[in-house]
């Protein structure tokens, strides 16, 4: 028997570039005002014929306290309510919201995500000096109001921004604190950060080694039913991805046309991934961006969304094995 390895097939909206933080590692942002958001006939016309199940919706940041912060998130609900109407199922990351604000867009995602970066409070002398979103508290707050409103949640480390490995296994005890109170965390990412062509302060790529150390240690520390993600197009082989996968990784996260976060590292085609992950026997499978034990958590019109695309999934599965089988 094979083991099985998911992965989204997913495609990015950005909402806006714009951000008033400035995390150093970044090369997605733009200064704010510098940026025309993207309007709804934009998406739509974005959404034509994809081949993709959930639509990440990704964004910059308005401050909480700007008069534009309104506009802004209801321009995030429109697009994961259009992203719904198209036949796709949203999963949104634009950073720190208000509870209400979260509240809010729990009716039009079937999961949400925020990255934890880092726990310790040094990255706020150097990487996220000027990110008043990425202050660790204010970070864990969203991962427990998350849980208290039953959202299934994505999130993860930031890994070789200068943290230590006694850091990691802080913010992974965290992690598991929370979800050991709210059952809500779904998967955990471990992002290793890559150098692009626009960050602020030029800075090393994350080791291959030291990402799949953090695998090992991530096993260790987390609960079993916590899956643990790994961007294929951020390792720099397929040796490291194999090896991710033997110290417990299980999944791939979304695969699409562009990584907006990582432009510059684009992922290998399907067919390319499933022969190297096959060479050591793991078959590679589609997934929905929500874990089907969270199903029920979802407002009655995802929950049935959701529930034809399990069907769709798993027709498509059948029809793979009798293909197999005859070939
Ligand atoms: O293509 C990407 N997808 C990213 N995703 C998407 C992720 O791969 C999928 O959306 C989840 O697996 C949900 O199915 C993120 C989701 C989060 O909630 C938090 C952070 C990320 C980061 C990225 C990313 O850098 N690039
Ligand atoms: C959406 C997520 O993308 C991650 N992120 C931001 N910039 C980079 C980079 N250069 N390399 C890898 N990951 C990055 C952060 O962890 C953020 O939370
Ligand atoms: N701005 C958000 C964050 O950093 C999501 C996008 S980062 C490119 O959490
Ligand atoms: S990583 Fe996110 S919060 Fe930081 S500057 Fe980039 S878009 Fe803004």
């Amino acid at each position: 028997m094979s083991l099985t390895i998911t992965y989204s097939p997913a495609y990015t909206l950005v909402p806006t570039y714009e951000c008033f933080n400035q995390c150093s590692y970044c090369n997605f942002r733009v200064q704010p005002g510098s940026d025309i958001w993207l309007s709804l006939p934009r998406a739509r016309a974005m959404l034509q014929e994809l081949d993709a199940i959930e639509i990440l919706i990704l964004s910059g940041e308005v401050h909480p306290k700007s008069s534009r912060r309104r506009t802004w998130l209801d321009r995030i609900y429109d697009l994961c309510h259009l992203a719904i109407a198209e036949g796709f199922l949203p999963h949104t990351n634009v950073g720190p919201l208000s509870f209400e604000e979260m509240k809010r867009l729990k009716q039009v995602n079937v999961s949400m995500g925020l990255m934890l970066e880092q726990l310790t409070p040094t990255l706020l002398d150097n990487v996220h000096h000027h990110a008043p979103s990425k202050r660790p508290a204010v970070r864990l707050e969203q991962l427990m109001w998350a849980g208290q409103l039953q959202i299934p949640f994505t999130t993860g480390l930031l890994l070789g921004i200068g943290e230590t490995e006694t850091d990691w296994e802080e913010t992974l005890v965290a992690i598991s604190t929370l979800h050991n109170q709210y059952g809500h965390i779904q998967e955990v990412i471990l992002q290793p950060h890559q150098p692009g062509e626009r960050q602020t302060q030029l800075a090393l790529p994350c080791d291959d080694n030291m990402l799949i150390r953090a695998v090992h240690i991530t096993r260790q520390i987390l609960p079993e039913d916590i899956t643990i993600q790994i961007p294929p197009n951020l390792v720099q082989s397929t040796q490291t991805l194999l090896a991710c996968l033997k110290a417990g990784a299980r999944d791939l996260g979304g695969i699409g046309p562009l990584d907006e976060v990582n432009p510059t590292y684009h992922h290998k085609t399907l067919s390319t991934l499933t022969a190297q992950l096959q060479t050591q026997n793991y078959s590679l499978t589609p997934r929905l961006p929500v874990y089907s034990q969270y199903d029920s958590w979802l407002p009655a019109n995802l929950q049935q969304k959701v529930q034809s695309w399990r069907t769709r999934l798993d027709s498509r599965k059948t029809l793979n094995i009798q293909r197999n089988c005859e070939a």
